[in-house]
């Protein structure tokens, strides 16, 4: 059972954001590192690649800590849309043209986990979740020795329907108890076919961030965090299921309204 309430932090603007998320990515980097030497970390489509290429391309002060060392990074998606990497909704894509293609050579070059093309064009997209979730496997122990897979950070978006990674409202994949990874086919978001990490993974990771900015927000961020009714939103479920594991950034116009209290600090 979770502990704690989620950390809400509020922002001014987005270079304050970025600073501030560098610095706590950079924060469950290094502790992964002394946990096992490699930083696993899933990330989610949207805004949330820009924000994070803004984070992580910043000058740095020279010291390790403060360095992306991005050759020990395995980047997995926290969800995915069934379409060819090259296409203009792959969030593959999107992670490379944001942030990828302009690592400097010197920070090294992450392992991206991407889907697997071979089966994008399948009516179903069962089959891609189901290698996505071995290509997990490989990385964290079969499923049948670890219940689930613990990532070093998942980071998430908030849809302005309440939905992260492709957990929509109200769909029966939200109540799905075994799987790492399930096809989603009726997206409400477009493209329909995905495939997403469950929620039991989203909620098991050590640490878990959303980002989530601009006044279009405020209204759903209102549910989430004071109203009974938004309680079952995905993203709130994600709150209550990971307790104060769970950092938001935010800026002001999106929590404008709502009267969670902030933390100050990280
Ligand atoms: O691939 C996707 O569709 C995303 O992973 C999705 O879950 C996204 O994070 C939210 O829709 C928020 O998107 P914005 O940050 O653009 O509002």
């Amino acid at each position: 059972m979770a502990t704690g309430h989620p950390n809400l932090h509020s922002f001014p603007n987005s270079d304050e954001l970025a600073t501030q998320l560098r610095s706590y990515v950079l924060r469950c980097q290094n502790s992964a590192f002394s946990r096992h030497g490699t930083f696993r970390l899933a990330v989610s489509g949207g805004s949330l690649p820009t924000v994070l290429a803004k984070a992580l391309l910043a000058t740095s002060n020279g010291s390790p800590e403060d360095t992306p060392q991005f050759s020990k990074w395995h980047i997995f998606f926290a969800d995915e849309r069934a379409v060819p990497l090259n296409h203009e909704d792959s969030n593959y894509r999107l992670l490379n043209d944001e942030l990828v293609s302009k690592i400097p050579t010197e920070l090294g070059t992450p392992i991206i986990h991407a889907i697997d093309e071979k089966h994008i064009g399948d009516d179903d997209p069962q089959e891609l979740a189901d290698l996505y979730q071995e290509d997990l496997m490989r990385e964290f122990a079969a499923k049948d020795s670890v219940k689930l897979p613990a990532f070093d950070l998942i980071l998430l978006g908030c849809g302005p329907d309440g939905h992260t990674c492709s957990l929509f409202p109200g769909h029966a994949l939200l109540r799905e108890k075994d799987a790492w990874v399930a096809a989603e086919t009726n997206s409400p978001k477009p493209p329909p076919k995905r495939i997403t990490l469950t929620l039991p993974v989203v909620t098991h990771a050590i640490s878990i961030a959303f980002v989530a900015t601009g006044g279009g927000k405020k209204e759903i961020l209102k549910q989430i965090f004071d109203l009974e009714e938004g309680s079952s939103l995905p993203s709130a479920l994600v709150n209550q299921g990971a307790g104060d594991k769970v950092s938001w950034f935010t800026d002001h116009p999106a929590v404008d309204g709502v009267s969670f209290p902030r933390r100050g600090s990280l």
